[in-house]
């Protein structure tokens, strides 16, 4: 069955790509993801313009045996150059978004400064959810900052470029922020980043069980699953059909892959999960989509992307 995506003028030819931050900090990690013949691209973890150690150790812990997962990284990376480098350092075969997380307003704006002046081609990932810099608040939960950091972009971006979006839940916000989306030409929304602010608690030892901000992190994995799938399709009903859909968040199964589709995702990532089987889990995501779809008869996404039913 065909299992493909287009978003501006770049074709997916596989619906998967890595969730940024999960299994592509390093270029060995972005070359793994590149030679999975599952993955329709690849995400760079995001990047700040220098290069970053990150919040301190325990930072990521999963929860439940694998039901979720909370982290509070800190945006450790090896900086904007470094990602530029291997982008620029070979030809690729599929689609390669670059996400960028600036902890600033002129971080932001400097690190797609360089990128718009650089030769790289493909495509720009703004990440304004990230919920793990200390003292730093996430930017897409202000609708007025999003709307200065957009119009700014905008003056001098000619690039392809989406969004990396926090998770939404409040029916009134996802208006504010589709009708502030609406008003710039991106190439794409990604949806949802993690469930920010979560805390997990050994009871044994009566403690939290990541060390930076008292235990505090951003939650994935299955369990914001619900979450994920109410934000794609409530983006979806909003956003100008130009606008198209990355959705993330809780992915372990064809049947979320599928699900994901009818809320109109046009591609999926996958981040815990990966975390947990690496990149084989895009072949076994793909035979478990492309099975469902010989079930039901469908020989191409297109059926039913963008489908879902509500009850009349
Ligand atoms: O702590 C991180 O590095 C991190 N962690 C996340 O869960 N989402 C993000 O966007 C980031 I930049």
């Amino acid at each position: 069955p065909q299992m493909t995506a287009q978003i501006g003028n770049f074709t997916f030819k596989h619906l998967f790509l890595n969730a940024s931050g999960v299994y592509c900090r390093t270029k060995q990690n972005l070359d793994d993801l590149l030679d999975n013949q599952a993955t329709g691209g690849i995400v760079t973890k995001s990047a700040t313009l220098r290069s970053r150690k990150g919040n301190p150790n325990p930072r990521y812990h999963s929860i439940l045996n694998g039901a979720g997962s909370i982290n509070s990284m800190g945006l450790p990376n090896y900086g904007l150059q470094y990602y530029l480098d291997y982008l620029l350092s070979k030809s690729f075969d599929k689609p390669t978004i670059l996400s960028v997380a600036g902890t600033s307003f002129d971080e932001n704006i400097e690190l797609l400064k360089q990128i718009q002046d650089s030769d790289y081609q493909g495509m720009t990932e703004l990440n304004l959810s990230c919920p793990n810099v200390v003292g730093k608040p996430q930017i897409a939960y202000d609708f007025e900052t999003t709307n200065k950091i957009l119009t700014e972009v905008f003056k001098f971006f000619k690039k392809p470029i989406g969004v990396k979006l926090p998770p939404y839940f409040d029916l009134n916000h996802f208006d504010q922020i589709a009708k502030i989306l609406n008003q710039f030409p991106l190439d794409h929304v990604n949806s949802i980043n993690s469930v920010g602010n979560g805390l997990w608690i050994d009871i044994e030892t009566e403690s939290v069980v990541i060390k930076p901000k008292k235990g505090f992190g951003g939650i994935g994995g299955k369990m914001v699953l619900p979450t994920g799938l109410a934000n794609v399709r409530a983006l979806r009903e909003r956003l100008k059909p130009s606008i198209k859909m990355i959705g993330t968040g809780g992915i372990t199964s064809g049947k979320d892959v599928f699900a994901y589709l009818l809320c109109g995702a046009d591609l999926v990532s996958v981040g815990t999960q990966l975390g947990i089987e690496s990149p084989k889990i895009f072949n076994r995501l793909e035979s478990e989509l492309a099975a469902i779809m010989v079930e039901k008869g469908y020989t191409s996404v297109n059926e039913f992307r963008g489908k879902l039913k509500s009850l009349e």
